[in-house]
């Protein structure tokens, strides 16, 4: 931890699916965790364990046969609870910046890039005037490098790298307090990929110094009521975190401060990145295997596939693909120290305390 006041706490977070036939499917389950200012904390684990339904939930967009229980606070704001018109006129863009999995489809087609920055500086900025917003536009590209001669294109026009930058652009405007990644990479050339995550980590570690300056300034205009709004709807204006959803675990390496590891729905591991990549290295037996399976690791892919989310086990998930596993295994293991389980590999204590 960094810290510094969280960002995002997120406490007991579960979204179960109702299926037809009264099924349901637990596609996350009692999340525990903060994202504190300055912080960048990377959320992993495999295709399916959750983790874009759990980056749904912070944003409200979960589908209709979702339920949710426990609480995401962003300073006083309960996101898990909020209505829609707070999530789209407060939330969205404005407190939590997305970028999307899949920039291709999150950008308007029939409208250039230029056109849609224009029109997010305006929405969340409240920045007027043709020449001022061109102006703006220009900047918010360059923030995410997305260059200047390519604005004027549309979405089909652009590399799948230009369309991840863009995207990012348009994530960065709003300034927001939590920018939420998922799978920002996707797609993307080591180069690519190094880039845009050092883009998004800059965000994080530059905007104390750069809200300074925003700050003195909404102070000299106190009698300014959207920016009074504004204020009060968050703990800190000055702090930025990024949760970065990601199966790149080099990406994962090369930004964040602390990971966490999904596994069938529920975060099994939480713990600093220095400890979780160097020594002494992840504790819960699936973390070593997501390690291990790495080409430049051991290249050994964990046995066995992660249960159906719809018929979850009794007990620890991973048991069955775990070659540490015991009848203790047949009772679910709570988060203690840095990792939910019963046989835990080694830690250096001081490094578990740490975390
Ligand atoms: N609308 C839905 N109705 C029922 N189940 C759903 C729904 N959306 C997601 N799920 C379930 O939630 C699981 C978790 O999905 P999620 O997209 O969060 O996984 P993920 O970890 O983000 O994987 P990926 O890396 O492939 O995006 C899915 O496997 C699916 O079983």
């Amino acid at each position: 931890m960094t810290g510094r006041t969280p960002v995002l706490s997120v406490r007991g977070l579960s979204v179960r699916f109702l299926m037809p036939g009264g099924r349901g499917v637990a596609a996350v389950t009692d999340a525990h965790f903060d994202v504190a200012g300055g912080e960048c904390l990377a959320l992993i684990g495999e295709s399916g364990c959750g983790k874009s339904v759990l980056a749904s939930a912070l944003l409200g967009l979960l589908p209709g046969n979702a339920q949710t229980a426990g609480a995401a606070l962003l300073g006083d704001l309960d996101l898990l609870a909020a209505d829609e018109r707070t999530l789209a006129r407060t939330v969205r863009g404005r407190l939590v910046g997305l970028v999307p999995q899949s920039p291709a489809a999150h950008l308007t087609p029939v409208r250039t890039i230029r056109s849609q920055l224009e029109e997010t500086v305006a929405e969340l900025t409240g920045v007027r005037g043709r020449t001022a917003l061109r102006a703006a536009a220009e900047k918010a590209a360059a923030r995410a490098a997305f260059p200047a001669d390519h604005l004027d294109r549309h979405p089909h026009e652009l590399s799948g790298g230009l369309a991840q930058r863009a995207a990012t652009a348009l994530a960065l405007v709003g300034d927001a307090p939590l920018l939420l990644a998922d799978e920002p990479t996707t797609g993307l050339d080591r180069d690519l990929v190094d880039r845009t995550v050092d883009e998004l980590r800059r965000h994080v570690d530059t905007a104390h110094d750069v809200d300074k300056a925003d700050s003195a300034d909404k102070a000299d205009s106190a009698d300014d009521a959207d920016n009074a709004e504004n204020a009060d709807n968050t703990a800190d204006r000055r702090d930025r975190a990024l949760l970065m959803i990601t199966h790149d675990l080099a990406a994962a390496e090369r930004v964040a401060d602390r990971i966490a590891v999904m596994y069938a729905g529920r975060i099994v591991e939480l713990t600093r990145a220095a400890d979780f990549f160097g020594a002494p290295g992840p504790r819960h037996p699936y973390s070593r295997g997501l390690l291990d399976a790495l080409p430049d690791r051991a290249f050994t892919p964990i046995p066995g596939l992660p249960p159906e989310l719809g018929a979850l086990p009794g007990g620890c998930a991973f048991a069955a693909r775990c070659d540490r596993a015991s009848d203790a295994c047949a009772v679910q293991p709570p988060l203690t120290g840095t990792a939910a389980c019963h046989h835990p590999h080694a830690a250096l204590t001081e490094a578990a305390d740490r975390a």
